[in-house]
Formats: C-alpha cells, sequence, structure tokens
C-alpha cells in the first residue's frame, strides 16, 4: 500500500519540477539523505529531489510508484529493477572492462575512424562543459573527450574506454538506455537509475550503419540538470551523429557512388539531406533514415532499386561516358552533391572489375590480422583442438575456402560463424546469415536470389535484393544447410561455383563475392549417402571443418558460465561449488543454450541480494530423477517448458514485437521464429 505522507511529498515535489526554472548549482552526492548533498540554504533542483524521494520509497517498500516518471524513464528503471541492479548500493558493480583495448579498438575501427574529426569537434566546442563519449553497440566505451578528470572527483570515475554501461549492469543511463531503445534518450539528474549518478546529465544518440543497425552511440554528459530547451550542445551532437553515419556510407562502400539529396539546394550540406550508396549502373545499395523519409519507402524497398526516372525514382542516375556518375532529377524535384566517387577511375559496370573492386583489400587484410584474433580463443574456452580448428577455418576463409561447422544444437554455431567473420579479412563487410531451417520453403528461393519487379504473382514491387547479394563483399552463412531443399541445392552449388546470381525474373547474372560459412547439426555425410543431400555440394561447402564439442565434453563450462552471466548482465553473481560440480556432470542435452536458460532461470528466481547461484536456485527435479540426464527425455522437456514460457512472456511483454522479443531474449529472430512454430498448437 502507498504511504500517503510519502506520496504525498512524491507529488509536491513532483509539481514543482514541473514548473522549475533552468537550474545550475554545485553541490556533491556523498550519503544518503538529500540534505547531505547540498552546502545549508542551497536551492535543491525539484526533480532531484523528486527522484531521491521515489528512490528511497523504493528502498523502503520494494516498489516503484506509479505515474511519477516519465513514462520512458518509468520503463527504463523497471528493466534496471528487472536486471537486479540496485539504485542505491553500486558498489557491486564491477567495470565490464574490455580485456584489450587494442582488440576493442581494432573490432570497432571502422566507427572509430568515421567519428574521429567529430569527436575533437565536439572535444573542443562542449569538453569544459562535459563529456562527450562514444560507445560501441553493447555500450562498451571505446573513446571519452572532455575532463574526465574532473567529473571523476564529482563521482563519475568509471567513465573510460573498456568501461561497460549496459542498462543492465549500470541501471537507467543515456548510453545503454539509448541502445535498448534504439532511439536518442536524454536522462535528466536524478533520473539516473543509480543515486550516485545523480547530479549529472546525459543525452545519447545511437549510431546507425548504411543498412540501419546500431553499431555505437554518441553521449554528452554534463554536470547538473539538462537544459529545459535543445541547447547548443545538444544540437551539436545531434549534428555530429549525423556526419558519423553519412562518414560511415563513405567508408563500407569504397566502390560506390555516395550521393546526398535534398528538395531545396541549400540544405545539401545540412543534417536533413537524404543520403544514397549508388552503383556505376544507378542500383541503390543502401538508404539513410533521412532518405528514406524523403523518398518515402523504407531502406528494403529502396536496396536494390535503380534510379531511373519516373516510375521507379524522381531521378536518374547513369555513368556518362567518362566516367562520371550524372545524377539528373525531375525539374523541380532534387538538388544532387556527388559526396565521393568511387576511389578506382570508374568504367561501365562490368563482371571482372565488379569483383576486383569488391574484393578484400590489402588494408582490410591487414587489420583482419589483428582484429578480433583474441575473440575467437575466447570463444575455444580451453578447447586446444577448437582453437586450432578455428585457427585453420579463417585462414581458410581468408583464402577463399568454404568452412563448414558440425555440431549439435545449441553448440554454438552461429556464433562460432560471426566470431569468424569477426576475426577474418572480411571483418567490418556484411555477415548474412540465413537460416535453411526456418524459411518456408516456397521463399527460400526468392529470399536467397532475390527477384525483379513482376518476377511472380505477388512479388514487392521494385523487386528484392536476395541475401545472396546483400552479403556481397562479406560473408554468407548458411544455417541448417542440411535442410535446404534439394532442387534449391543445385541452384546454390552453381553459384558457388560460378559466383554469379541471377535474381529470378531476370536474365543477366551478377557476379558475386562472398566468403560462404554452412552449419548443420545432422550428419551430411549420412544424408549423401541417403541421397537426401547433393555429393557434389557436400564437397563444395566442406572446405575447411570445424566441428563444435557437445557441452557435456567440454572441459571449461566453468568459463562458458562466467561468460553467460556476464551476457546476462549479472557479472557480479558467481556459483557455488556444488552448483559447478553439478553443471560439469550434467549432459547438456540442449548444449549451450540450455545452460543459458538454466542460469536465466536461477538468476530470475534468486534474490535481490544474493550473489551466489546455487543448487536451490535451480528448477525442481534438475538434480534428481525429474530432470534425468540423459538427451532426448524429460530434461530436455522441462527445459523447454522454461523456454516456451519465457518466449511466451518476452512477446507478450513485446507486445508480439517478434524482433523486440528476440533481442530481449538474446537469440536472433530467426530462431525465435523457429521455436515459434514448435509452439504453435
Ligand atoms: N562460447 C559461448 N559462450 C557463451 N555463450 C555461447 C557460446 N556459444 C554459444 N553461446 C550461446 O548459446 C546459445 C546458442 O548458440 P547458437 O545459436 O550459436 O547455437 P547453434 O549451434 O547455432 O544452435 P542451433 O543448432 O539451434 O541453431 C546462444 O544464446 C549463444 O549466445
Amino acid at each position: 500500500m502507498d504511504s500517503p505522507r510519502h506520496l504525498c511529498e512524491i507529488r509536491r515535489a513532483f509539481s514543482h519540477a514541473r514548473h522549475r526554472c533552468r537550474w545550475r548549482t554545485a553541490f556533491t552526492l556523498k550519503g544518503d539523505s538529500l540534505q547531505d548533498f547540498f552546502p545549508p540554504g542551497a536551492a535543491i533542483p525539484d526533480r532531484l529531489q523528486t527522484t531521491h524521494l521515489i528512490r528511497e520509497r523504493l528502498r523502503a517498500e520494494g516498489h516503484l510508484p506509479e505515474g511519477y516518471l516519465r513514462s520512458e524513464i518509468d520503463a527504463s528503471w523497471r528493466r534496471s529493477l528487472a536486471h537486479g541492479v540496485r539504485g542505491h548500493d553500486d558498489a557491486l558493480v564491477s567495470l565490464r572492462e574490455f580485456g584489450n583495448l587494442d582488440d576493442l579498438h581494432a573490432a570497432n575501427r571502422m566507427l572509430l575512424d568515421a567519428a574521429s574529426p567529430e569527436l575533437d569537434f565536439l572535444e573542443e566546442r562542449c569538453g569544459r562543459e562535459g563529456l562527450v563519449i562514444l560507445a560501441d553497440a553493447d555500450a562498451t566505451i571505446l573513446r571519452v573527450e572532455g575532463d574526465a578528470a574532473a567529473l571523476a572527483d564529482l563521482g563519475i570515475f568509471d567513465v573510460s574506454p573498456g568501461a561497460t554501461w549496459t542498462e543492465s549492469l549500470r541501471g537507467t543511463n543515456a548510453l545503454g538506455t539509448a541502445l535498448v531503445e534504439g532511439r536518442p534518450v536524454a536522462i535528466d539528474s536524478g533520473e539516473h537509475f543509480i543515486g550516485r549518478l545523480s547530479r549529472f546529465s546525459c543525452c545519447s544518440l545511437p549510431i546507425t550503419d548504411p543498412h540501419g543497425n546500431v553499431i555505437g552511440v554518441l553521449d554528452l554528459t554534463r554536470d547538473g540538470q539538462l537544459p529545459i530547451l535543445h541547447d547548443t550542445p545538444s544540437m551539436l551532437i545531434g549534428a555530429a551523429a549525423n556526419h558519423i553515419e553519412t562518414r560511415l556510407f563513405e567508408a563500407f562502400f569504397p566502390e560506390l557512388f555516395v550521393l546526398a539529396f535534398h528538395p531545396r539546394r541549400p540544405y545539401l550540406d545540412s543534417t536533413w539531406s537524404g543520403v544514397l550508396a549508388v552503383r556505376d549502373d544507378g542500383e541503390i545499395v543502401a538508404a539513410n533514415a533521412q532518405a528514406c523519409d524523403l523518398l518515402r519507402l523504407s531502406r528494403s524497398e529502396l536496396a536494390g532499386r535503380r534510379c531511373e526516372g519516373p516510375r521507379e525514382l524522381p531521378f536518374t542516375a547513369l555513368l556518362d561516358t567518362a566516367g562520371a556518375l550524372r545524377v539528373a532529377a525531375l525539374p523541380g524535384e532534387y538538388a544532387f552533391r556527388v559526396l565521393r566517387a568511387p576511389r578506382r577511375a570508374a568504367t561501365r559496370f562490368d563482371g571482372a572489375r565488379s569483383v576486383q573492386a569488391l574484393a578484400p583489400n590489402a588494408a582490410a587484410h591487414t587489420r583482419a590480422q589483428t582484429a578480433n584474433i583474441d575473440g575467437l580463443a575466447k570463444l575455444a574456452g580451453r578447447q586446444s583442438r577448437l582453437l586450432r580448428a578455428l585457427q585453420m577455418a579463417r585462414q581458410g576463409l581468408n583464402n577463399g575456402l568454404p568452412v563448414l561447422v558440425q555440431g549439435e544444437t545449441g553448440t554454438g554455431k552461429e556464433v562460432i560463424a560471426r566470431g569468424l567473420h569477426d576475426a577474418s579479412a572480411r571483418a567490418g563487410k556484411p555477415f548474412v546469415a540465413v537460416n535453411c531451417a526456418s524459411i518456408p520453403e516456397g521463399l527460400i528461393e526468392s529470399e536467397l536470389f532475390g527477384y525483379r519487379d513482376g518476377a511472380f504473382t505477388g512479388a514487392r514491387k521494385g523487386g528484392m535484393t536476395g541475401r545472396l547479394m546483400q552479403a556481397n563483399g562479406g560473408t554468407l552463412f548458411l544455417d541448417e544447410i542440411g535442410d535446404m531443399p534439394l532442387h534449391l541445392q543445385a541452384r546454390l552449388l552453381r553459384v558457388l561455383q560460378e559466383r554469379k546470381v541471377a535474381p529470378l525474373g531476370a536474365g543477366e547474372e551478377q557476379p558475386i563475392d562472398i566468403a560462404v560459412i554452412c552449419a548443420t547439426h545432422r550428419n551430411l555425410q549420412t544424408m549423401v549417402r541417403e541421397k537426401s543431400f547433393r555429393e557434389d555440394l557436400y564437397y563444395r561447402i566442406h572446405g575447411v571443418s570445424v566441428h563444435l564439442p557437445a557441452l557435456r565434453e567440454r572441459d571449461d563450462v566453468d568459463l562458458i558460465v562466467e561468460s553467460l552471466l556476464a551476457r546476462l548482465g549479472a557479472s557480479q553473481v558467481g556459483i557455488s561449488a556444488e552448483l559447478a560440480d553439478v553443471f560439469r556432470t550434467h549432459s547438456w542435452p540442449g548444449n549451450i543454450r540450455q545452460l543459458e536458460m538454466v542460469l536465466r532461470t536461477a538468476l530470475a528466481v534468486r534474490a535481490d541480494d544474493e550473489y551466489e547461484l546455487g543448487l536451490d536456485h535451480l528448477c525442481d527435479g534438475f538434480i534428481d530423477g525429474g530432470c534425468p540426464t540423459t538427451p532426448g527425455t524429460g530434461s530436455r522437456g522441462l527445459i523447454r517448458k522454461h523456454e516456451d514460457e519465457l518466449i511466451r512472456e518476452s512477446l507478450a511483454r513485446h507486445e508480439g514485437n517478434v524482433a523486440a522479443a528476440a533481442q530481449t531474449l538474446g537469440i536472433s529472430r530467426a530462431t525465435l521464429y523457429r521455436k515459434l512454430k514448435r509452439l504453435r498448437p
């Protein structure tokens, strides 16, 4: 029940907050009582008072009163609570320092390079007011500019490269919350979940790559409350994020034209202009959010279209005879500027040039020698055989050999495929995963090969770029290759041999440059003997083979538990010796995925102040007869039941939004769709 006195206090502070004026004063948060933070007689900011009282209430009564925080902050505080973050005492929040800063920087080289000029500029303009921070897509800080020492004296001592600021670890904070929300977020002083951060305000903007994937976040953190109106620093940081995204177009597509356009010429250099990456022949490969808004088409609708005139798009883009891209808009429609022409002198689009231009260049290759190789070592844990196989696979990929990853379900095949891509010369290029088991049979062909406008009844207007072409220049990961229908195996074989793709309904073939990783839990040799898998395709994809051991065969379950707990935002939690023993000897039919579910369940049932998981946190019958340890029997059923409940819960929480539910569950959308098939009556 609400305590009337407490509610009254919060209401009073809340109504002051509504009418507050711009406030700025020096204060230091040290103790537990709000009065301790201010010199006698100093004005206490209203929002800080409100949030302080709410935090007190939460501590005393264990629940968050409704209706006092802004709705996005309220939602974030509730998520913070669900993650077990403690608003008053974050002494136990350890810094999840990235093991090796060189690795962290190598893994984010493209983002760092694109952001570097903006960070220097922002430091000059806003460095005295606070900190300018760039973090990666996991909220791990890459670079900090500004007077970090001054802010450290005031209580933020853990803002440094390598420190992770996910919401699950540190509660509501602009960096972590902007990544969860996928949009710009401002956190005003006391709105931080952890009391220690109350005197600071931050605004963060996610940074997306040209395909629309969030790859980082830019943040401005200042002492004191947020100004009511957008002030110069907040506007500068918004423009900076935009410039970084445009520069990423140039870094992502060195072989393409990058164009800016806007209906009004003076706006061409502004943050409102649309940006497109366009091939020599006018085909659009990528578009920024503003381009989508201006043309009223989504990214996927734009990709693959040609700028061919009024019926397609209101402009044309073609090479002239001198090899320069000429863009012409309908009269009065758009103004254009070519931001960057391809590095090589452009010639008319032809297969030979295209493949050459898309092949990994020497610089990328050198980068890949250093980038993320440690990531593979981490994935291999203490399995020296696996590490050797992964090193061979990486070399194989760099030399154009396909890699086949085999292992039982849940052993981490997709994780390994991504790790190999990240450690290869194609790191930073597209990694396109296709789950051959989750796409309806009738759609696999169009999904893989794409189609031209009008290729078949019901085809999307403007056609669609297939997954093979989307992976051009990068890596194609064909998961569950054993489930690919026979007739498509023949088409895939042809693509792998000829390195050319013809979208459905198109006569001409386009050259393609991809590295290929396939994975399966099936025994392909048996399938070849039974004639359900083509022998020639088997030998074509079986370049370097990586066999992933089942969890019961691994002697480093402890390392995997550690990495899973960290990923679940519970790196401060450990496991008891007895539980470690049980984990080591269990047969784990569902492998790492099953272990992850068990840990998720155990974390969910532990009390807030418990930092060691023990046998008591296991589901009933996990150890005794109720959870037998032989594969394929009751244990799988029990784990499945928990898994199904988590899936239903997550879908309900996200009102049926599969992408959001998959993100919360930490699985890919394709995996969630596959699991949903099982849930259907
Ligand atoms: N080395 C690892 N450390 C920690 N977690 C891991 C590791 N490998 C895999 N995982 C986690 O285990 C789960 C299953 O991994 P993944 O989907 O890659 O397995 P899979 O073999 O492809 O599964 P399936 O056969 O069902 O497609 C994922 O949640 C993944 O993040």
